[in-house]
């Protein structure tokens, strides 16, 4: 028998995890039975809320993001968590993870990969140093695919832009379209595409690429839509929490990788999920911390660390690799949102 009896901060995550695939079932039969002239995603967007209103009502879930209000990353804590969540915005994705690691908030949301760009950087950093600190309680719990528009916006006219600012993966998302139709703009990194727009509002002839929202918060122009150079521009955020998640039979296993710096040893290493018959979805290779020579391996495979296949082939991988961390196995979000 269980005699502990649950904190309001347990509870709130267990809430919160359970809550996550509840809702995504319910809101799903919710729209197959749609009986009114409501469109489905409108339906989807209130099912969803009603349902995170509720459970926030019964344990507020406290969820960090980097701000400020507004940014992508708003967006996305609030479409897995609710708006009704106590979202905190911080300065930097680093910060993210040490709000989660030291308790301050039960979540955090970071973006991972962008499909024009491809990863983003900082997050694998602050994963490669999770990894080396190897008692940190921080996992990956949960995805969410966001689809990404990006808008120029300023509070003057287009003819006054001289300079661009976001954040630098949201600005190479744009940067065909930046090119071509503001080739004599400097392009400036933000540390968000909300702090961007926050500084488009004050500086003159300055102008920010980010969501739609910004520009109606700030009151700025929207110069030119969706100008990110792939109309199918999705970012993959993690949900990083403290509570691994239970297999669901629909999984991803985020892992990280530290091989010899030797010939061969990636092969090797790939070999094994080969021989395993276990699916890859990501690698990415990252330079060691400290400037050592060679590489960490980020890597994303199909299934749950604790279903018997993937098990055995993470065994199988530590006879092979210097260090295997499993970063977090989450269920798989199949539909940008
Ligand atoms: O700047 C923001 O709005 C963010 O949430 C960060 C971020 C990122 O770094 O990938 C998130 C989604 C978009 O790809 C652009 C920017």
């Amino acid at each position: 028998m269980d005699s502990h009896a649950p904190t309001p901060a347990e509870l709130a995550r267990s809430l919160s995890a359970w809550a996550a695939e509840a809702d995504d079932a319910a809101v799903a039969a919710l729209v197959a039975g749609n009986p009114g002239r409501l469109p489905d995603d409108v339906l989807r967007t209130i099912g969803r809320e009603l349902l995170a209103a509720e459970r926030n009502r019964l344990a507020p879930v406290r969820v960090a993001y980097l701000g400020p209000e507004h940014s992508f990353s708003h967006r996305a804590a609030a479409l897995r968590f609710g708006e009704t969540a106590d979202l905190c915005p911080v300065a930097s994705i680093g910060a993210t993870f040490d709000a989660v690691t030291r308790g301050e908030t039960a979540f955090g949301l970071v973006p991972v990969e962008n499909s024009t760009d491809g990863r983003v950087v900082d997050t694998l950093a602050a994963f490669a140093r999770l990894a080396e600190a190897d008692s940190s309680p921080v996992v990956i719990c949960g995805e969410v695919p966001l689809p990404i528009h990006h808008h120029l916006m300023s509070a003057g006219p287009r003819s006054a832009v001289k300079r661009v600012y976001s954040k630098p993966q949201a600005l190479s998302q744009c940067r065909g379209w930046l090119a071509e139709n503001l080739p004599g703009a400097e392009i400036l990194p933000e540390s968000s595409t909300a702090a961007a727009a926050a500084r488009a509002k004050t500086e003159p002839g300055a102008a920010a690429v980010g969501g739609e929202r910004l520009a109606v918060e700030h009151g700025l122009t929207v110069l030119a839509s969706q100008i990110e150079d792939n109309p199918r521009n999705v970012t993959r955020f993690a949900v990083l929490g403290t509570e691994p998640a239970e297999p669901t039979g629909d999984d991803r296993t985020a892992l990280l990788l530290r091989i010899p710096h030797e010939p061969g040893s990636l092969a090797d290493a790939l070999a094994v999920f080969a021989r395993h018959e276990i699916n890859l979805s990501l690698i990415e290779s990252f330079p060691l911390p400290g400037g050592e020579p060679g590489y960490l391996f980020f890597l994303d495979c199909d299934g749950h660390a604790a279903d018997p296949p993937v098990a055995a082939c993470l065994r199988s991988l530590g006879r092979v690799a210097k260090s295997v961390s499993v970063l977090g196995s989450y269920p798989r979000v199949r539909e940008a949102v």
